[in-house]
């Protein structure tokens, strides 16, 4: 759950115009009603629920949440890395478009799913020290990378390797081939995931918490790489945060999850100057403000309560327990459907409405 005590970046209120004014053209990634249900011992647990969105080239979509909403499964069922049936059912469709006809990912065999993951979508995480063998040179890591893609020789994997590091901001990046990652920084080992995510010119990024484990100042670096790479290449990008003052750096569209489904989305301007669910308001308010910098950053207001036991999920709108604004037989009734509020932003709330018109 976010606290207030946790660090941040800083958001500014209004955010600034989406980022991907190129964005546009037909959507390259098209995900309709996905769902992941895993099998445990003690019962079924919905980890996403009818999840649908489109990804244009040189986007960037940001899915926010608290943990546990959803964020990382979401990404993990796109690029097919969850466990095997009968442990989870999958449901839904992902169509990656390019060739003839799109492929929907979600039935594409195991085979032509490996040539997909690292060519056409890549992924990095949170810790790089995870992805990364601490026993090699981050050189032959991601020679390794391009040799595996490529099928080039080793001598021209390392000399795309010396490229990729430069083009992600590592200095003096021929001497780097011969470090181990432990002699790198936490912000330089992420740009070598980065790099190592870039071996093949993906059309799509997923970023999971790219960031979360950096300091603010080396933060700020790595969400303007991202950027500067985007444009030079025109990638699409999936930004995994629970922060909603990174989504204000670099999303153009925000998704934000609440227990397994989208409780609002759109694009990032409506969404972060008018959030219609309790729930984005909520995790706004628990955001620094820069435009009251001058009054201590504003009052910072954690959501009350905790996300719920995703066993034992309440009737209704799975938030109302928490949410200040819920009605007893209207909020607890039945799972609102995900309404358009205007062109392009909706939300699952059964009382957006009303609270609009009050202004709350
Ligand atoms: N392998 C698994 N088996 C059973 N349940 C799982 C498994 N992986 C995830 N879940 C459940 O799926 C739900 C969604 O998890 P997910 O990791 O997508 O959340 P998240 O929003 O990415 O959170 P975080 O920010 O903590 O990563 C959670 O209730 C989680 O407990």
């Amino acid at each position: 759950m976010i606290s207030a005590s946790e660090p941040r970046t800083a958001v500014s209120v209004p955010p600034p115009p989406g980022h991907g004014a190129a964005a546009g053209g037909p959507a390259i990634l098209e995900v309709r009603n996905l769902s992941v249900t895993f099998r445990t011992e003690n019962g079924p647990i919905h980890a996403v629920q009818d999840v649908s969105f489109a990804l244009r080239p040189q986007e960037t979509l940001a899915l926010v949440g608290e943990s546990g909403s959803g964020k990382s499964v979401t990404s993990l069922a796109i690029m097919r890395l969850t466990p095997p049936a009968p442990r989870v059912r999958l449901g839904g469709s992902v169509l990656l478009s390019g060739g003839a006809a799109p492929r929907d990912l979600a039935t594409l065999d195991d085979r032509a799913m490996r040539l997909v993951r690292g060519n056409e979508i890549s992924m990095i995480f949170q810790e790089p020290m995870t992805s990364l063998n601490p026993v090699h040179h981050i050189g032959d890591q991601i020679a390794e990378a391009v040799m595996f893609h490529r099928g080039v020789s080793r001598r021209a994997a390392l000399a795309r390797a010396v490229e990729l590091l430069d083009r992600v901001g590592i200095p003096e990046a021929r001497r780097r081939l011969s470090s181990y990652p432990h002699h790198l920084s936490g912000g330089m080992r992420q740009r070598v995931m980065i790099a190592i995510a870039l071996a093949c010119d993906p059309r799509i990024l997923i970023a999971d918490e790219p960031t979360t484990a950096l300091d603010v100042t080396v933060q700020a670096q790595i969400l303007a790489l991202l950027r500067e790479l985007q444009t030079a290449t025109g990638m699409a990008i999936i930004f995994i945060t629970h922060n909603l003052g990174v989504v204000a750096e670099i999303a153009d569209q925000v998704m934000v999850m609440y227990a397994g489904r989208i409780v609002e989305q759109g694009g990032v301007v409506p969404v972060m100057k008018q959030p219609r669910m309790p729930y984005t308001q909520g995790l706004l308010r628990s955001v620094p403000r820069m435009d009251l910098a001058g009054q201590g950053g504003g009052r910072l207001e954690a959501i009350p309560g905790s996300v719920p036991d995703p066993l034992n999920l309440p009737p209704g709108c799975a938030f109302a327990p928490r949410c200040g604004h819920a009605e007893q037989g209207i909020c607890d009734a039945a799972i609102p459907p995900l309404e358009p509020t205007a062109p392009g932003h909706s939300v699952r709330c059964a009382r957006w409405r009303e609270l609009a018109m009050r202004g709350a």
